[in-house]
């Protein structure tokens, strides 16, 4: 079939709450896309913010991973009843939560070669998995396999300099090292494992896809300059790993056509190429199409900055992964894990539930919040690593709570971003007179919040053309890794709008965010202590 003007591309986002998907046509225009919520629209499997977490084990948080196949059927038979034309589909790629893990039990890779276009993936799939809940990055249960990890190669900052990342508990490395441990047989009978971006990939491959080098970056097991795994790494965490993990490949990389059971089912090409899956915020930055120097703000579940590097560096807070459009460069990220689900609890909390009413206390207060600063942390907070509510009035005093509503949801946006900067500076990145932030993620398509963002990081705030730039990422990457022989990435997505500036800094911002994340250090360093 090959790539023509009358081409589309499908783009996929498994993430954390959702599985979205997109339909773009040769200039990237989106056609149609559409999503399917955990939650709501598989209530069976009775996930909450789309994760299974047990009051008796808060540290432990997993997801059924039938639940994400079962995701697909619906995903799919949504986007044919909104009219997809299958048979146009010249590639497909996707992007997922990183560092979740799945296992495909002995006998899966032969179901997933035979699987019969007269039935549903869950129901050819149900037995497929040795490990039916799969750890995903809001885990933080795996510290004594890290600090083991970090011990066998000589320290924190030797792994940080091998894999990109001193060890975290939401790392694959770890959760793997986990389960071989306390569930060993089933490890045992383990004959793949994947991430969640290259599950995804394996289910319309027809066949277990490789793990890509940007994603595979997020394991704890990648050598990010050799591009392979780190066999010390390997055996410490479980016996005939690299087996299990076989060789990771660029994330520009047409794995192959896509399965007979889509074509048969719903009509897709046989000649529709299937290119290697990513994670989330190597899709982001691809549908973004980051430039250096410029900064990604991500406000998702999660909220994570990014930005485009040249060469690694090792760091002990954040992570270096390998760059997913060019092999020889790498991004930088930093990660916090209470994003989205904490704004949503203090909406709720303080603002009726209602982002009108949100925004309208968030604009009432002034910027520095009368001297208040707090940090709200819903779970195991990944930097700094900490877990609860700590608020404090303008004498670094700390309260229990604040008088007003409109205090407490100033308290956490200031907060959140404050404690951002305060990493971001840390990381090394540069927040001067040229930064620009892109924002990106649900909570980038609300302005009170981007204004706070601009004015704690000094900078102007950009959005992109649509909030989830990880899905539009995947669709720009199936695209551009069909057609990278004849044409650059940049000649592939010159068709995509610059991003739109959205909101500057006031004029008082720096030097009252100045102050105020020097506080925050002051005050995260008293907390820990307390600890
Ligand atoms: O853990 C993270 C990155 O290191 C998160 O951004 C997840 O990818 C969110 F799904």
């Amino acid at each position: 079939m090959g790539a023509t003007a009358n081409s589309t591309y499908l783009g996929f986002d498994l993430s954390t709450q959702q599985l979205k998907a997109v339909v773009v046509d040769n200039d990237l225009n989106i056609l149609h896309q559409t999503s399917v919520q955990f939650d709501n629209d598989l209530p069976e499997f009775r996930t909450y913010g789309g994760v299974i977490q047990k009051k008796s084990e808060p540290h432990v948080v997993v997801v059924p991973t039938l639940m994400w196949v079962k995701a697909v059927d619906m995903i799919l038979d949504k986007l044919r009843v909104c009219g997809v034309d299958f048979s146009k589909v010249a590639a497909i790629s996707g992007c997922a939560q990183q560092h979740g893990t799945v296992y495909w039990n002995r006998g899966s890779r032969n179901q997933l070669k035979q699987l019969d276009p007269t039935k549903f993936l869950h129901e050819q799939l149900a037995t497929s998995f040795s490990i039916p809940h799969s750890p995903i990055w809001m885990d933080s249960s795996t510290t004594k396999e890290c600090r083991i990890l970090e011990e066998i190669v000589g320290g924190p900052e030797k792994l940080a300099e091998i894999t990109g990342s001193r060890a975290y508990e939401r790392f694959s490395g770890p959760q793997i090292a986990k389960i071989a441990r306390t569930k060993s047989e089933a490890y045992n009978n383990t004959q793949r494992i994947s991430l969640v971006s290259s599950f995804l990939a394996s289910i319309f491959l027809g066949d277990f896809a490789p793990i890509d080098f940007s994603d595979g970056s997020g394991m704890n097991l990648l050598d990010i300059n050799k591009k392979d795994w780190d066999d010390v790494l390997l055996e410490a965490c479980a016996s005939n790993l690299r087996e299990k993990l076989e060789k990771p490949v660029s994330t520009c990389t047409n794995i192959g056509p896509i399965s007979s059971y889509f074509v048969e089912r719903f009509g897709f090409d046989d000649n529709c190429r299937i290119t290697a899956f990513t994670g989330d915020n190597s899709g982001s930055l691809i549908g973004m199409r980051l430039k250096q120097g410029d900064i990604a703000c991500s406000l998702g579940t999660s909220d994570s900055l990014f930005l485009c590097l040249n060469k690694p560096k090792t760091a002990l807070d954040g992570h270096i992964f390998c760059n997913p459009l060019d092999d020889e460069s790498y991004m930088a990220l930093l990660c916090f894990k209470n994003g989205s689900l904490t704004r949503e609890r203090i909406r709720d909390s303080s603002a009726e539930g209602s982002w009108k009413i949100f925004n309208e206390l968030l604009e009432s207060t002034p910027r520095g919040n009368f001297g208040n600063l707090a940090l709200y942390f819903d779970y195991q907070e990944i930097l700094p690593f900490l877990i609860g509510d700590f608020r404090f009035n303008k004498a670094n005093e700390e309260i229990s709570r604040y008088s007003s509503k409109e205090v407490e949801v100033r308290a956490l946006i200031e907060g959140q971003f404050v404690a951002r900067r305060a990493y971001a500076e840390d990381f090394g990145f540069v927040i001067g007179p040229n930064t620009k932030i892109i924002a990106t993620g649900g909570a980038s398509t609300n302005k009170s919040i981007l204004q706070v963002l601009a004015d704690v990081f000094n900078s102007p705030v950009y959005i992109s053309e649509i909030a989830n730039s990880a899905m539009l990422g995947a669709a720009c990457l199936a695209k551009y890794v069909l057609l990278k022989n004849q044409s650059d990435f940049n000649e592939v997505t010159n068709c995509l709008t610059q991003p739109k500036l959205i909101c500057k800094p006031y004029d008082d911002a720096d030097s009252i965010y100045k102050s105020m994340v020097a506080r925050y250090r002051k005050i995260i360093e008293k907390v820990k202590n307390k600890k």
